[in-house]
């Protein structure tokens, strides 16, 4: 995959959990101040050209019209220059607030993936992936929002101020006149806000409910149709989507009741201004002009008091969505990376010492567990369903730390090497192999991304993938569907081991990673497997006949012990739990001479 320049999150988030939301959400927002700052400035220029424009009207129709000493054309042009003025303001101040905001969700972005990058198999056992999309998304633009969007309300609100002072310069008592709706519109906002609040909150929170259905049901579309179960999908979405329904007709209703009331108000405040103003007109204490005027402003005064209410539930939005990416961010990864360790030269041998491990949800998957593999040797690991061979690959590879004893790579506690070490000499290939929705050449080179056309292609060979990659429409540069599922199970597993070759790690755990291959293909792959990188440790867990063949030695696990060591020959005939499991594997075939 070609490398894409990027630029790396400019700061992060607060890690003092006492310290409030906004607290801790500081350092980004002053890693951005010049944005931002530039943007509310330049927002708040536009409005001291705003207010002035009302002013204009007034000194214009009393004194080009009323009075019929000033030039019409003369103010007009004033007007339209100021408007120009303000327009160009404005547009500079958005397109900052939006540089701003975006720059931050960035960071934002980064930052989460980034740490969700370094979590745990342990982590990621114990979440739901939907909700960390929802996190990484709609929670992120929440907080970005508020952020964001806030400051420049705020921004926009001292309008009502520089406004007010002005009207009480050109008339006091109509200034008070004009201001007497704002109460009721900014009390009105915040009830119309905490009215609708929870509405939008449950249609987000059901959206999320008929994506998550949608999803599942594409993913494993394959299954409902294997199970006829197409009608019964549709009927869980239509709920899903029935219950968006009444959450939007919901919303619908209250909003059609809240906003007339909300837009009639300013009509309210327009026909006070009228009266007041006009009985002072006729009584010679104002101008037409500051009527016309005062009209404007009340206008112009709306906004702010409306969105009052407005911001403070974005507020309450932003510090829940925060709460939930700090949870994230506060989860230290429990597998922490010894970066400056020295790792000893690899050999590969793999020594599991007394190691007991417990799941994070308290299932056992090895209790007691001693094994030594020396270096070079082809061990295969055999036992019940559940008794805990994988867990060993897992634990060897540290995507788990163990509970307790030891995991030992060449002599090293796993736990003592920089993790990129480690994964660079611990190779694992898992039964359900992964594959990106990139070309084949660049799955193939997922661990080692600089390498070429060549040595890609001798991993395929080694892994038995280069002939049905070479017969694809683009060969190495066919870009499998999603998950891989372009290709056959048997076809997935080979580029998977391809890519656990091409990076040759000493160790080679393969994780029953040939189960879907044919018997035939199965021994070409660990013959040229053997030809080609003699002396590397190889552990295969095995429940087919044909696979234990392949195998020096073979080790018979239950309940997360070893109980028998030998091979294949020596333990069919000593040990029965030994030919118990061999019986339940139900494989009838052969073993390869
Ligand atoms: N991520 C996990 N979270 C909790 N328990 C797990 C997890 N993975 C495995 N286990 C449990 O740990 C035990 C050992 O599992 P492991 O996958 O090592 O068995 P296995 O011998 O490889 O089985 P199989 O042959 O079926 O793959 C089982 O009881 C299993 O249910």
């Amino acid at each position: 995959m070609p490398a894409v320049p990027r630029r790396a999150p400019k700061a992060g988030i607060d890690p003092d959990p006492a310290k409030t939301w906004l607290r801790r959400a500081w350092p980004l927002l002053r890693a951005h101040r010049a944005l931002l700052i530039t943007s509310l400035v330049l927002s708040f220029a536009g409005l001291i050209v705003q207010v002035q424009i009302p002013d204009l009207v007034r000194v214009g129709i009393d004194d080009a019209l009323v009075e019929r000493t000033g030039s019409l054309a003369t103010y007009a042009g004033l007007i339209a220059v100021l408007a120009v003025v303000q327009g160009v303001i404005n547009y500079l101040a958005r397109l900052y607030l939006l540089r701003t905001a975006y720059e931050l969700e960035y960071d934002l972005r980064n930052v989460v993936f980034g740490h969700l990058m370094r979590m745990s198999y342990g982590f990621y056992d114990r979440v739901q992936s939907g909700e960390l999309m929802s996190r990484a998304t709609s929670d992120i633009r929440a907080v970005q929002m508020y952020l964001t969007f806030g400051p420049s309300i705020l921004v926009q609100c001292t309008i009502a101020g520089i406004a007010f002072a002005l009207m009480v310069s050109i008339n006091p008592l109509l200034a008070v006149v004009a201001m007497l709706t704002m109460p009721a519109i900014a009390v009105l906002g915040v009830r119309m806000r905490k009215a609708i609040f929870p509405v939008s909150w449950l249609i987000q929170a059901r959206l999320a409910g008929v994506a998550t259905v949608v999803d599942e049901n594409i993913q494993g579309v394959r299954i409902v149709k294997a199970f006829a179960g197409e009608q019964r999908q549709i009927d869980t979405l239509a709920g899903a989507a029935d219950r968006v329904r009444w959450a939007y007709t919901t919303d619908a209703k209250l909003r059609s009741r809240w906003i007339p009331v909300m837009d009639n108000l300013p009509r309210l405040g327009l026909a006070l201004v009228l009266l007041v103003g006009g009985l002072m007109v006729l009584e010679g204490h104002a101008t037409v002009g500051t009527v016309v005027a005062f009209n404007s402003y009340v206008l112009m005064l709306q906004p702010p008091f409306r969105m009052l209410g407005m911001i403070i539930m974005m507020g309450q939005r932003a510090a829940a969505s925060a709460q939930r990416i700090y949870d994230i961010l506060d989860t230290a990864p429990d597998i922490t990376d010894r970066v400056d360790a020295a790792a000893p030269p690899a050999r590969g041998e793999v020594r599991l010492r007394d190691v007991r491990f417990t799941y994070p949800d308290g299932t056992v998957g090895l209790d007691g567990l001693d094994l030594h593999i020396r270096p070079g040797e082809t061990v295969a690991l055999v036992g019940a369903t559940g008794s805990g061979k994988s867990t060993i690959g897992r634990l060897a590879a540290r995507f788990y730390d163990v509970t307790g004893g030891q995991v030992l790579l060449d002599g090293v506690d796993v736990r003592d090497y920089p993790l990129a070490t480690l994964r660079d000499r611990v190779g694992i290939v898992p039964d359900e192999p992964f594959l990106f929705s990139v070309s084949l050449h660049d799955n193939i080179a997922f661990g080692r991304p600089a390498a070429d056309r060549d040595q890609v292609v001798a991993a395929a060979v080694a892994a038995g993938a280069d002939e049905f990659i070479r017969e694809l429409p683009d060969g190495y540069d066919t870009v499998v569907g999603e998950r891989g599922y372009t290709l056959s199970g048997g076809q997935r597993q080979r580029v998977a081991i391809a890519r656990a070759l091409l990076v040759n790690p000493p160790v080679l755990i393969l994780d029953d990673a040939t189960s879907a291959v044919d018997v035939r293909v199965e021994h070409e792959i660990h013959e040229s497997l053997r030809a080609l990188m003699s002396g590397r440790t190889t552990i295969m867990v095995a429940h087919r006949l044909a696979t234990i063949g392949l195998a020096d030695r073979v080790v018979l696990i239950a309940d997360g012990r070893v109980v028998a060591d030998g091979t294949h020959a020596g333990l069919l005939a000593s040990e029965p739990r030994y030919a118990q499991v061999l019986a339940a594997t139900k494989s009838d075939e052969e073993v390869p001479a």
